[in-house]
């Protein structure tokens, strides 16, 4: 577990030491309560939840109550660890009044300490407005999964160069709009070395290389737990969908060939009692008949 609780000082502090940020999408009590004893410095109540948690094919259909009801549950798990909750789909396009409203939610019922934003310039003001209105903002450059269906599928970004300068221009400007933290998705090592070089807030990394001063993964990919997907710059640490998948194909031919329960799993009726039921049913039918 993280010594003292994350804070944007804490994070601000590890990029100026070059410490490695850790982060991890957490979506449920077990998975933050891993996480955090692990010592993970954020938790992301990810987006990807949708697909790696209610079985969605993308992250669009996931809404504010889906992100409420997770996030609940992370921050329950979470002691020292910062907690993160992604907006959902759209959330950041409304007027300015309902992206307060609904941040606010995820910060009054949900107990994350912000949130995520995917977007650069198209979301400047909206940064703005949380910021002034207390909400730490973590923003979300690159591939922005929100926009599948408009980048045409899971694809590295700013790979030429005004995708690149875009890029940069986006992260200074929601850097200067107050975002204390930046996350960068799947875009060449290069330019996310120069984007955290760029920029004085901590830059964390998913498929961004080795210079960002943190990285991200999804909890589901490193415990190789689900889903079609398999992004390259995922590392499985454990195959632990293997291991699950074992154990209960196990338990459902146990219980077809009568393996389980066994006897150190069932308890038993006091001595004397079976026979006063037996008595107690005799008589129950006599008064039937009767
Ligand atoms: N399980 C999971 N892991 C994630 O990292 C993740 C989600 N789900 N859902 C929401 C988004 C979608 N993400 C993805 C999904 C696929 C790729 C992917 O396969 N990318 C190709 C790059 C293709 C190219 O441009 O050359 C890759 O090979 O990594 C990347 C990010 C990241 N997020
Ligand atoms: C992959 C991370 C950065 C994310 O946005 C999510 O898990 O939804
Ligand atoms: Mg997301």
């Amino acid at each position: 577990m993280a010594k003292k609780k994350v804070t944007r000082r804490t994070l601000l502090k590890m990029k100026r030491n070059q410490e490695p940020i850790a982060m991890i999408t957490a979506y449920d009590y077990p998975s933050a309560c891993l996480a955090e004893d692990a010592g993970a410095d954020i938790l992301l109540v990810g987006d990807s939840l949708g697909m790696v948690v209610l079985g969605y094919d993308s992250t669009i259909p996931v809404t504010l109550e889906d992100m409420l009801h997770h996030t609940k549950a992370v921050a329950r798990g979470a002691g020292n660890a910062m907690v993160i909750t992604d907006l959902p789909f759209m959330t950041a396009h409304l007027p300015t009044g309902e992206v307060l409203r609904k941040a606010a939610r995820l910060m009054q019922e949900g107990l994350a300490y912000g949130v995520k934003v995917e977007g650069g310039a198209e979301i400047e003001e909206k940064v703005k407005a949380l910021t002034a209105a207390g909400v730490p903002v973590m923003g979300h450059l690159g591939l922005t999964p929100q926009s599948v269906n408009q980048l045409g599928g899971y694809l590295i970004q700013g790979k030429d160069l005004p995708n690149a300068q875009r890029l940069l221009d986006d992260a200074k400007r929601i850097e200067e709009a107050g975002a204390f933290s930046l996350v960068l998705e799947c875009v060449p090592e290069e330019l996310a070395e120069l984007v955290t070089k760029h920029l004085e807030i901590p830059v964390i990394g998913i498929g961004a290389g080795r210079y960002c001063d943190g990285q991200v993964l999804v909890y589901h990919d490193i415990l190789a737990l689900a889903g079609d997907l398999h992004p390259s710059f995922v590392k499985v640490y454990r195959e632990a969908g293997k291991l699950m998948a074992s154990g209960i194909q196990e338990y459902v031919q146990d219980v077809k060939n009568r393996h389980f329960p066994e006897e150190k799993h069932v308890s038993h009726l006091k001595e004397g009692l079976l026979e006063q039921l037996h008595g107690y049913i005799e008589g129950a039918q006599k008064h039937e008949e009767n």
